[in-house]
């Protein structure tokens, strides 16, 4: 409170002016007030009391026309509002920008959650809290002096029976303020670790889908909720004594004042001047008292709590998540050997999580793995290793048909291209080939066995074109879907990928690895590895390798052709395309498949994709720099030969 009207005071003192016309404008309503009482009390005692009709109505007429200039009072004070309540608002944004920018400066570009909340949400609750504040406890104020002064010019006697309940209601009031604003603040309080929990947790999802950290995130989500809930209902009780303070003050003068009533009229009150001090209290003070401590109570404390969120010292770090490579990361990357067994998020790791049955108990922490589990066999198949039948996919019940009766069957060894113009459908048959996405329609079956989806996860491995990289070592990285893999095996997984330069890069498999520090063709290696070394029965690439140059690509791609299994290679040039025993030409619902050559004769889409690719690919030869355009354009005729 002491910070707030610290920083108050200038801004008030600057502001004089305007709180001088605002009082000016506010007198008038107090001269309505003061006539509302006084013109009832002149009407009864002088009018219809003493049989004058016309003298009654007169002082009536009197009291009803204040009203006029109590309007256009309203109308000045609305007027002068503004100069007070829009500077503030303008004020807290430009302190909050300030901090925000500060933040970003001193902590490695990080960005307050909590400045977010002031620029949007906090600095609107100030801006209306100030607005409703200054009306309020400026009617008051002002109906308050001129019922006052009515009670007084009708008789002094009458303060002495209304004012004690007044004080007292006022002083429970009072005494629920400093409370009432703790209680605020441990609700924001709450609500910004929620807020800021949720930041967290959007930003890592992957993390806590691929360490198997959901249930932990679940609890602390919970508790942070129970939190929050806890601090509103103690706000509430304190609302409730605050209910109690309202009624005293309200309710209890009239009341005081009806009970005193045959005293006062005994020692020379009259009945007129009784209407009229009645008529200040129910007409005038009850809803001025109303009004001020609603908005004291609703507005007020919020008001106090959220300004002393803008004038106290800029927020700890502690308060938004700290930078990714310092980061022991609550909700951040967890180890993956650490975190139980998981299954890797389909959007970015590799999907869905194709840990074999031996690697599927990740070691605790510290534990030696006894004997390194060996790399998946593949067993000889005798049917394919994934199988579409019919299978027709829609994203919605009335949607086209992204792919429509495919029937396509991937040989246990087979090395099968996807090639097609943007959109035609390469990453759904892609993800309905891993199981990530289920048929509308017909079925897929994997290794010949029964169509169930559910058992894909141990069958095909899906690696999306965003790869999957989190902080901890290359080791945790590469062996997180097969733990405890020998370090020979991993030396010759780098060097037929193509991971050793970056192995050297980092001097060890157990030095530190910020994904932050990686290009994107690195972090593109990393998941290679890690897939190569969880060795899958099928390898699904959609644009896995599309950061990699000619070079690199090629090699990953040898090296994943070599191994055992079946590889799918969502192809974005032609050598990858001609690199694959048989490829599948996509065009929405129509598909054609057959060797590189066949194609060529018989798929004129193809053909428009080879002599699309074929120059940019000779180019990027002579010219390595080059970056690729982005992977199937539509069918255009093929460019003039540089
Ligand atoms: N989650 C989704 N919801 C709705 N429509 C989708 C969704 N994902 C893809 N689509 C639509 O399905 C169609 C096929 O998309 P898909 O990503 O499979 O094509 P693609 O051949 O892989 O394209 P690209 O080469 O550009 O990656 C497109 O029209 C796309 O807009």
């Amino acid at each position: 409170m002491r910070r707030v009207v610290r920083d108050a005071r200038p801004f008030l003192r600057a502001r004089t002016r305007v709180l001088v016309r605002l009082s000016g404008w506010s007198l008038l309503e107090s001269a309505q007030t003061f006539l509302s009482g006084f013109g009832v009390a002149r009407a009864l005692d002088h009018g219809f009391l003493a049989g004058r009709p016309l003298t009654g109505l007169l002082w009536l007429a009197v009291a009803a026309a204040a009203v006029l200039p109590a309007r256009l009072a309203t109308r000045g004070v609305f007027d002068r509002l503004a100069d007070l309540v829009e500077p503030l608002r303008d004020g807290l944004v430009r302190r909050a920008v300030a901090r925000a920018l500060s933040g970003a400066l001193t902590r490695s570009g990080d960005v307050s959650t909590r400045s977010l909340s002031q620029v949007t949400h906090q600095s609107e609750i100030a801006r209306d809290g100030w607005a409703g504040l200054v009306l309020t406890l400026r009617s008051f104020v002002f109906t308050a002096a001129g019922a006052v002064a009515g009670l007084l010019a009708l008789s002094p006697a009458l303060l002495l029976v209304v004012l004690p309940p007044l004080f007292l209601g006022a002083a429970l009031f009072l005494g629920t303020l400093l409370p009432m604003a703790a209680r605020q603040r441990d609700y924001l309080t709450a609500d910004e670790s929620y807020a800021a929990h949720a930041g967290r947790l959007a930003a890592s999802v992957r993390d806590i889908a691929a360490a198997g950290a959901a249930e932990r995130t679940v609890a602390e989500s919970r508790d942070l909720a129970e939190a929050q809930l806890a601090a509103s209902r103690s706000l509430a009780r304190w609302s409730a004594a605050r209910v109690l303070a309202l009624a005293v003050c309200a309710r209890f003068p009239p009341l005081v004042l009806l009970l005193a009533a045959p005293w006062l009229l005994r020692n020379g009150l009259t009945p007129g001047a009784l209407v009229g001090a009645l008529t200040y209290l129910t007409q005038a003070l009850a809803p001025a008292v109303q009004a001020l401590m609603t908005v004291l109570a609703t507005v007020g404390g919020r008001l106090v709590v959220v300004l002393d969120r803008f004038t106290d010292a800029p927020p700890p770090p502690a308060d938004d998540p700290p930078p990714a490579a310092e980061a022991p990361a609550p909700l951040g990357p967890a180890r993956p050997a650490a975190a139980g067994p998981s299954r890797p998020a389909h959007d970015g790791g590799p999907a869905p999580a194709s840990r074999a049955p031996e690697a599927a108990g990740p070691a605790a922490p510290g534990d030696a793995a006894p004997t390194p589990p060996a790399a998946r066999t593949v067993p000889p198949a005798e049917g394919p290793v994934a199988e579409l039948d019919r299978v027709t996919f829609a994203y919605g019940p009335g949607a086209h048909p992204v792919v429509d009766r495919l029937s396509l069957a991937v040989g246990p060894q087979e090395h099968l291209a996807v090639v097609g113009p943007s959109g035609s459908g390469k990453s759904t048959l892609a993800a309905l080939l891993a199981g990530v996405e289920l048929p509308t329609q017909g079925t897929v079956r994997w290794r010949g066995g029964s169509a169930r989806p559910a058992d894909a996860a141990s069958t095909g491995v899906l690696l999306p074109q965003h790869a999957y990289v989190f902080s901890g070592s290359l080791r945790d990285n590469l062996t997180y879907l097969r733990p405890g893999v020998h370090d020979r095996e991993i030396a010759a997984m780098a060097d037929a990928v193509g991971l050793d330069a970056l192995l050297s890069r980092l001097g060890s498999l157990d030095a530190p690895l910020d994904p932050e520090r990686l290009s994107q063709g690195e972090r593109q290696l990393v998941a290679l590895g890690r897939a190569y070394l969880a060795a899958p029965p099928l390898l699904i690439l959609d644009e896995a390798t599309s950061r990699l140059d000619p070079a690199a690509e090629t090699r990953a791609e040898l090296a994943f052709a070599d191994r055992p299994g079946a590889l799918v290679v969502v192809a974005h040039r032609l050598s990858s395309a001609r690199r694959a025993g048989r490829v599948l030409v996509m065009d929405g619902p129509r598909t054609q498949c057959g060797t590189p050559g066949e194609l060529l004769r018989s798929s004129a889409l193809y053909r428009d994709l080879a002599g699309l690719w074929e120059p940019r690919e000779r180019r990027q030869a002579e010219d390595p720099g080059e970056r690729r355009a982005p992977a199937g354009v539509r069918s255009t005729p093929p460019p003039a030969p540089v």
